[in-house]
């Protein structure tokens, strides 16, 4: 039996460069290797605080436009509500890491990079974005979190016990399957897209990884 190939396998495959440099970046390497500077972890940690809270309506958006095609069969809105739940335990967990760390929340101010990467996620609220390019969006974001911190939790690595919370919460296994119900209601969509969604979807697809090695350069710029 031959698997067919699916659109994300492809467009994972033709943008590689990209992919591996926003889910291996020296940040991941740094805090992977043990060497991370405590400081750069800091500011991560504030800067995805603000990151999320803009998360949390982008999702929410992606779950309205879920909804309304629920009459088609199997189209993920479960998945996603999902999805929207665990944001309520995840603002929770910043803020208690946050405290840990002595991370004053009330008092950070987003960098540019994040300031673009929110707007876009604004941007892709609209209701004029298709459920299929939005999808898209929700499981590359996911996605690039996932492989980044899984890589810091393999064998091999010497990651800080006191980070290791904060690489299961992205890098375990349960949440690597979530990233694969994503990106199956992904492929399933694309499936069915017209060629102008198609195009759409693989441009976001691009703009998330460019969006995202922005948000680590943030935090380890360029080292
Ligand atoms: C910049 C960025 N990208 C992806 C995620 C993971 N999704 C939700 O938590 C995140 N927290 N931050």
């Amino acid at each position: 039996m031959e698997a067919k190939i699916t659109m994300t396998e492809t467009w994972l495959r033709k943008h590689r460069l990209l992919y591996v440099g926003s889910t291996r970046h020296s940040f991941i390497h740094a805090i992977r290797d043990g060497n991370i500077d405590i400081s750069a972890f800091k500011t991560w940690l504030g800067q995805d605080y603000i990151f999320v809270r803009a998360f949390v309506p982008f999702v929410a958006s992606v779950l309205t436009k879920a909804w309304k095609g629920s009459n088609d069969r199997d189209n993920g809105v479960e998945v996603i509500l999902g999805g929207v739940s665990a944001l309520n335990d995840e603002i929770s967990w910043f803020k208690k890491e946050a405290s840990k760390w002595g991370v004053q929340l009330s008092d950070i101010v987003p960098q540019k990079a994040n300031q673009e990467y929110c707007s876009f996620l604004e941007s892709l609220t609209s209701p004029d974005v298709e459920y299929t390019v939005a999808i898209v969006a929700f499981w590359a974001i996911e996605t690039v979190y996932q492989e980044s911190f899984a890589h810091c939790l393999e064998d091999d690595s010497k990651t800080p016990p006191e980070l290791e919370e904060t690489c299961r919460r992205w890098g375990s296994q349960g949440f690597g399957e979530y990233c694969n119900s994503l990106r199956k209601i992904a492929d399933r969509q694309l499936e069915n897209a017209s060629d102008d969604a198609i195009t759409k979807a693989e441009a976001t697809f691009l703009q998330v990884l460019e969006y995202e090695v922005e948000f680590w350069n943030m935090n380890h710029g360029g080292t």
